[in-house]
């Protein structure tokens, strides 16, 4: 019998509860940062900012871009713009439409436009990188070619035969030349995936150079799996673009992202992994949204509330403001990034291997302001559950959300007596929800919410949230005892 359901014939049921305190305000955080805050934080924060964007990283919107590069006339314009799956071509423009109709297509042009920049830039930094690999080993065909030649000459002649070849001056190429050593120098520790994802981050980083240490290369070198499991895995296309320098390095990770456990000292491990050991039978599904139990609730949804509802429209009962599945009309403003228009396909985290026995945690992989969620707590929703850990909440009926088998990063989140996250009810249209919120997060932080202490009466374990204020870390003897008999592991 696995730990689990050897907990669930002893223990009562351990429910996890919504905060009764309001949503946090915003402030700005007082917590020291995981990451110090040098340039080193702004480039690595800018790094998941990219892989974690709507961007696309495909060397297929770059390859049209170029073909657009030849506008013939000034009434020249661009096609496709609606359709992501065609390339963007030159041609006539099209007779005017609609105000509506134009503004779309503008915010689709703008969109590509901006993706195919960002790919060309990124092209642009892995060559230079490169650029960098193919002039030192010139330098050393020159010196072998020329033994009589000192270092100093043999580099001077490479250099002369780079200002001549492409036309640029040999201050000009000096300057350039110390950047993209730079970028060299990140892509030897962090790998490409530096190059392709940091954006505009990278040149101030190289340029300025503060901080740019052997410090801040180890901790690139312990990033790097890390940022390859999520562009990977959001980005399945994106080593094709260092084909531009030969390298025909292929995909690493599959799957969805948070199918991987990832850690500072090791290689990435699938989810499955760490749980085998107290499970072999373990899976877990991903979900977006939560799923009401058909055979608890039919087919009613047992989270609708009652609301005031006008046609489509419903008042959000937090701000008294409009919420609408359509962007342009809602102006509800509690959560954006979950309901409105800042919705992003993936929240910036990674799940993480603990490293004092709580398996696996949750980390933030960007910063979350105090007031932002960083996500729905999504499940099955369900009820009459004992045993095992579910969310209690409450609409018009009394339900459960249980994420052992089906659910979202939500899951992984630990707890801790000194939580930088809360979970909140909210409704949105109609439907109760339950958000994890933030209570101002740093870049690199594990992100914890407080369980309540009637989970913790019904947990067999003491808590290693190592904060001075912890309230469980001394439990009485009897929750001991348990805890030694059936060593249980994260459920
Ligand atoms: C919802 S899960 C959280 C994710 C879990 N760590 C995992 O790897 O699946 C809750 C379980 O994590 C473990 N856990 C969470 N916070 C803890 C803490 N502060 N101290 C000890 N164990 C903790 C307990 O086993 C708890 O039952």
């Amino acid at each position: 019998m696995s730990p689990e359901a050897a907990e669930s014939e002893q223990a009562p049921v351990r429910r996890l509860q919504t905060d009764i305190r309001e949503k946090p305000q915003r402030r700005t955080t007082k917590d020291e940062p995981a990451l110090r805050p040098s340039t080193l934080s702004k480039l690595v924060v800018g790094i998941w900012e990219q892989i974690f964007s709507s961007m696309s990283f495909d060397i297929s919107v770059v390859t049209s871009e170029w073909r657009t590069t030849g506008f013939q006339a000034h009434r020249t314009l661009i096609t496709d713009m609606g359709d992501d799956n065609q390339p963007l071509t030159a041609v006539q423009v099209p007779p005017a439409t609609a105000p509506e109709r134009t503004f779309t297509r503008m915010n689709l042009l703008c969109r590509k436009i901006s993706q195919a920049s960002r790919c060309s830039r990124a092209l642009e930094v892995v060559v230079q990188a490169s650029w960098i690999e193919y002039f030192d080993r010139q330098v050393q065909d020159i010196a072998k070619e020329n033994p009589q030649l000192s270092a100093t000459k043999a580099r001077m002649k490479a250099l002369a035969q780079a200002c001549s070849e492409i036309g640029w001056s040999e201050k000009e190429i000096r300057n350039k030349m110390a950047i993209w050593r730079g970028y060299k120098e990140i892509k030897d520790h962090g790998g490409w995936v530096c190059l392709v994802f940091a954006g505009m981050g990278i040149y101030r980083f190289c340029k300025y150079r503060i901080g740019f240490d052997p410090e801040s290369m180890a901790i690139l070198r312990r990033m790097r799996a890390r940022f390859e499991v999520a562009a990977d895995t959001l980005h399945p296309y994106w080593r094709d673009m260092l084909a531009i320098v030969g390298d025909t390095s292929t995909r690493i990770y599959s799957g969805h992202p948070h199918d991987w456990v990832v850690s500072d000292q090791d290689d990435p491990v699938p989810l499955k992994q760490t749980y085998l050991e107290y499970d072999p039978q373990f899976s877990f599904t991903h979900l977006d949204s939560s799923i009401v139990d058909p055979y608890a609730f039919g087919a009613n949804d047992p989270r609708q509330v009652a609301v005031v509802a006008q046609q489509s429209a419903f008042t959000c009962s937090v701000c008294g403001e409009k919420q609408s599945e359509d962007v342009t009309e809602s102006t509800c403003r509690c959560f954006p990034n979950l309901f409105g228009s800042d919705h992003l396909p993936m929240a910036p985290v990674q799940i993480f291997r603990t490293k004092n026995g709580r398996n696996n945690g949750l980390m933030a992989c960007c910063p979350f302001e105090r007031g932002v969620a960083i996500g729905e707590f999504t499940g099955l929703i369900t009820k009459g559950l004992e045993g095992i850990d579910v969310m209690q909440a409450e609409a018009e009926q009394r339900y459960q959300i249980y994420q052992g088998r089906e659910g979202n990063y939500t899951r992984f989140v630990n707890h801790s007596c000194r939580p930088n996250s809360q979970f909140q009810r909210f409704v949105w249209m109609g439907s109760q929800r339950i958000i994890l919120v933030s209570r101002g997060i740093e870049a690199g932080q594990e992100i914890t919410v407080d369980y309540s202490d009637a989970y913790w009466r019904n947990l067999p374990k003491t808590c290693l949230c190592q904060e001075s204020c912890c309230r469980f870390k001394d439990r009485e003897r009897g929750v001991q005892r348990i805890e030694t008999a059936t060593a249980s592991p994260a459920s």
